[in-house]
Order: C-alpha cells, then structure tokens, then sequence
C-alpha cells in the first residue's frame, strides 16, 4: 500500500510496474467509489503499460482534505501525484467525476497528459438543482439513503441480480465511502463545466459510454464528443455507467485500440 501527503491531504495510490520505456497509464475512479474498481481492466493491461492507481480526496483510504472541494482541487492532488511520481505524458483515463477531474488536469498541466480515455462522462454532468438536491439528502440521511438509486445507473439489470455477489460488494463499496467526501465531490461536479474548454483539447481523445449509462447516457457523452477536436466515441454494450467493472474486457479492448492509435497513429475503433 502506498501513501503520499499531496497539498495536505493523505493520497492513497498504487502504481503497478515500472515505467522505463512503457507508456503510463492513470485510472481516476468515478463518484463513491475507489480505485478497485479498476481490477478486472488492469490485470488484463499490466505488463505493456505503467499504470498508477489513486483514491481521489474523500473517497476510499485518502484523506479529507480542506472543504469545500473544486474539480480544479482534484486534479491538483492528481497532478501532485504525478510530479511526486516524476511521471510526464501520461494517458489519461477517468470514469465519470474522473473523466472531468483528467479534462481539469489537462487545463491546468497540459505537460502531464498525452491522451485522454473519458469513460462515461461529459463536459457536464448534471444540473444545480439535481446535484443540491442530492447533497441535501445524503447529508440528512446518509448514503445508504440514495445507493438503491444510484445502484440502478450504475449497472444493468443483468448485473443487479441478488445472487450476484460483485453487486453486493459494489454496494457496500459506495455505502461506506465518506459521507464528507462524497458530498464535497458532489458539489465540485454541481459547479464543473468543461464546454468551453472541451473545445481546446489537443491531444488525442476518446469518449466512451456503456449503453445503459443511467447517469451519463450516450447522448451526453457523444455531445462531448463533438466538443472535442477529432474525439472518437465508442459505445459498450450491455453496460452501465461503470464498465470497467461490467464489461472489463470490451472496455479494455477498446482501451488498447484507442492507445494503439494515439501512439502510432493507426486507424482506431
Ligand atoms: O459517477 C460519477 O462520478 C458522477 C455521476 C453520477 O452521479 C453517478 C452516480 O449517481 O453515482
């Protein structure tokens, strides 16, 4: 386990292989969940890549960190990791919060990224009244008060079967996410909107979706698709808004195809 103090908060991270001359990979992990829910996509990428796990503020085993939080907050600490790291030109790819926290990295450290894997999420994600609405009762009455909803644009019927005991993991998982954290996070995305900057993203650029995505649904992410200069967009099938943990090898193909591309300009998915 490792442990670093980045702009006095306690980031937890995982970094898997050595760098030397493979290309670095970093996953930022979506709303009420942490870095876990890259395990099924990293076994299947370890060895051909470099690739750093973190917990963002307030979420799994980092610490809390100063209230309130910014989208511009979290990607500070990611940047922070990734000087701490000595790690340059990384490829990018964030689920959800964590696609909006890599847009934010990119506008503040252009230096760090080479390409950005935007995985179910968009330039902007949800509305004043639905992100208010939401930290008003979590507040009042916890997580657990919300998770059968956010459980359902989380992921397919298919996987919400109670005999599935990943979903039951899942679900405690986000239950038992800081409720300070959480709400905190909720605000900085209430207050993100990348539109205009989504228009001045120069590296290469994917925008992925599952089918299913309840929460950020294929019609948002392909409008932030057309925002960014020659972004391609790619749908999953049979997936909600975490793919990564239910359809890991299609995302992970997709992954490899869009990296393929991004580094030797070949034709991509
Ligand atoms: O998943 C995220 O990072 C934010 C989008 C969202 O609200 C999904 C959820 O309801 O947990």
């Amino acid at each position: 386990m490792q442990f670093a103090r980045i702009n006095d908060v306690t980031i937890h991270y995982q970094i898997i292989g050595a760098a030397g001359d493979k290309p670095v990979l970093v996953f930022i992990n979506s709303l009420g969940t942490d870095f876990r829910i890259w395990r099924d996509v990293i076994v299947r990428l370890a060895g051909d890549f470099a690739i750093v796990l973190y917990d963002k503020r307030g979420h799994g085993l980092s610490g809390l960190g100063q209230m309130p939080y910014t989208m511009e907050d979290h990607a500070s600490d990611l940047a922070g990791l990734l000087d701490l790291l000595a790690v340059k030109n990384a490829i990018v790819c964030g689920l959800s919060v964590g696609g909006l926290i890599a847009q934010s990295l990119y506008r503040q450290r252009p230096d760090l990224v080479r390409a950005l894997i935007l995985c179910d999420t968009a330039h902007k994600i949800g509305t004043v009244e639905s992100w208010n609405n939401r930290i008003a009762k979590v507040e009042a009455e916890g997580i657990e008060s919300i998770a059968d909803g956010i459980l359902e644009v989380w992921f397919t019927p298919a996987f919400r079967r109670p005999e599935n005991t990943a979903f039951g993991g899942y679900r405690n998982m986000l239950i038992r996410q800081p409720v300070e954290g959480y709400v905190a996070t909720c605000a900085a995305l209430r207050d993100a909107d990348f539109a205009e900057a989504a228009k001045k993203i120069a590296v290469p650029t994917i925008c992925i979706v599952g089918d299913q995505d309840g929460s950020t649904p294929p019609e948002l992410v392909l409008s932030t698709a057309k925002l960014i200069p020659n972004a391609r967009y790619e749908v999953i099938k049979d997936a909600g808004h975490i793919p990564c943990v239910e359809q890991p090898e299609a995302l992970t193909a997709v992954i490899r195809a869009f990296i393929d591309f991004a580094s030797h300009g070949e034709k991509g998915p």
